[in-house]
């Protein structure tokens, strides 16, 4: 038996070619994992899916005009591939920019940076948290259209700056004065930022989203769009049904409760680093991704 063994191994295991793997490629392979999978995630959940498809209905054109030795194709095909890529930079420039955004959500220097005002004034209180809450449902059970943005790390200043500028502590009767129908701060979206309504009228980005319910209309498609194109929470109240909905991350649910709204409202209120802070003395939603 023990001869068997030695044979085995000087006629076949020694013979292999056993690379030196040193536990920085394992880290070196793991960290291009990650990157493929969330390059492969973004892609999924973006335009830039409908470009992939696009890419290989292309690729596989200029093969078959490579095999059938179409020169002329083949020369336009190499001529026009800068201007192609040119194009895709442009196209798909929200979406790099909100991968580049996503990134630095992330980012360990927003720790570090102590000139990052983002780590200020991302904090509401229970009040605004009760405040929005009640005017949401208050709103839908008269059938009163809202839209309202919560701003989380990413600054909306750009869209702030689409509407009227305004400075008031959040409270529900304040949101339910904006909204009422025929005056003039109805119509758009009010972002709020930390306790206070920052901006009233404001107009936000559409989604492109296809999958969207043809039931749903501009205001909820706003809401989607600006979960697309930030990390803000948006809650929806629909004129036509007085459905209340919330938009966060690209994903939009409609019909929530009040308990809904206020477990997603708690889960952003604190900061991460304050969420931390929270659900160890507090013990609340602990188990649930912020
Ligand atoms: N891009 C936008 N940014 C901000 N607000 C918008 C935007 N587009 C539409 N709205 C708001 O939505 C209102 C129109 O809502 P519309 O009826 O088209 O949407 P809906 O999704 O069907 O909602 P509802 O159920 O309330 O009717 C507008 O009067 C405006 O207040």
């Amino acid at each position: 038996m023990g001869h068997w063994i030695k044979s085995f191994f000087d006629n076949y295991i020694s013979g292999m070619y056993f690379p030196d793997v040193r536990l920085t490629d394992i880290i070196e392979i793991l960290i291009i994992a990650a990157i493929v999978y969330r390059v492969m995630l973004w892609i999924k959940n973006t335009k830039a899916w409908m470009l992939l498809k696009g890419m290989i209905v292309l690729a596989a054109f200029i093969a078959a005009a490579a095999l059938l030795r179409m020169h002329t194709i083949l020369f336009l095909a190499r001529e026009s591939i800068p201007a192609l890529a040119t194009a895709a930079v442009v196209i798909f420039q929200p979406e790099l920019r909100r991968a580049l955004e996503k990134l630095g959500e992330k980012n360990l220097l927003n720790n570090i940076n102590p000139f990052d005002r983002s780590r200020d004034n991302h904090r509401f209180s229970d009040g605004t948290l009760e405040s929005l809450v009640k005017a949401s449902f208050d709103m839908g059970s008269v059938c009163t259209g809202a839209l309202i943005v919560v701003e989380q790390a990413t600054q909306l200043t750009e869209y702030e700056v689409t509407g009227i500028e305004l400075d008031c502590k959040v409270s529900s009767q304040i949101l339910l004065n904006i909204f009422e129908h025929n005056t003039p701060l109805h119509d758009g979206a009010v972002i709020v930022r930390g306790d206070r309504i920052v901006s009233a009228t404001c107009y936000l980005p559409l989604s492109d989203n296809m999958q969207i319910s043809k039931e749903l209309g501009t205001r909820h498609r706003a809401a989607l769009g600006m979960s697309e194109v930030s990390d803000a929470l948006t809650i929806v109240v629909s004129e036509e049904t007085g459905q209340v909905s919330v938009a966060m991350g690209g994903q939009l649910v409609r019909g929530i409760t009040p308990e809904y709204l206020s477990t997603r409202l708690s889960q952003i209120q604190f900061r991460a680093s304050e969420l931390k802070k929270f659900n160890i003395w507090k013990g609340r939603h602990g188990h649930e991704e912020v």
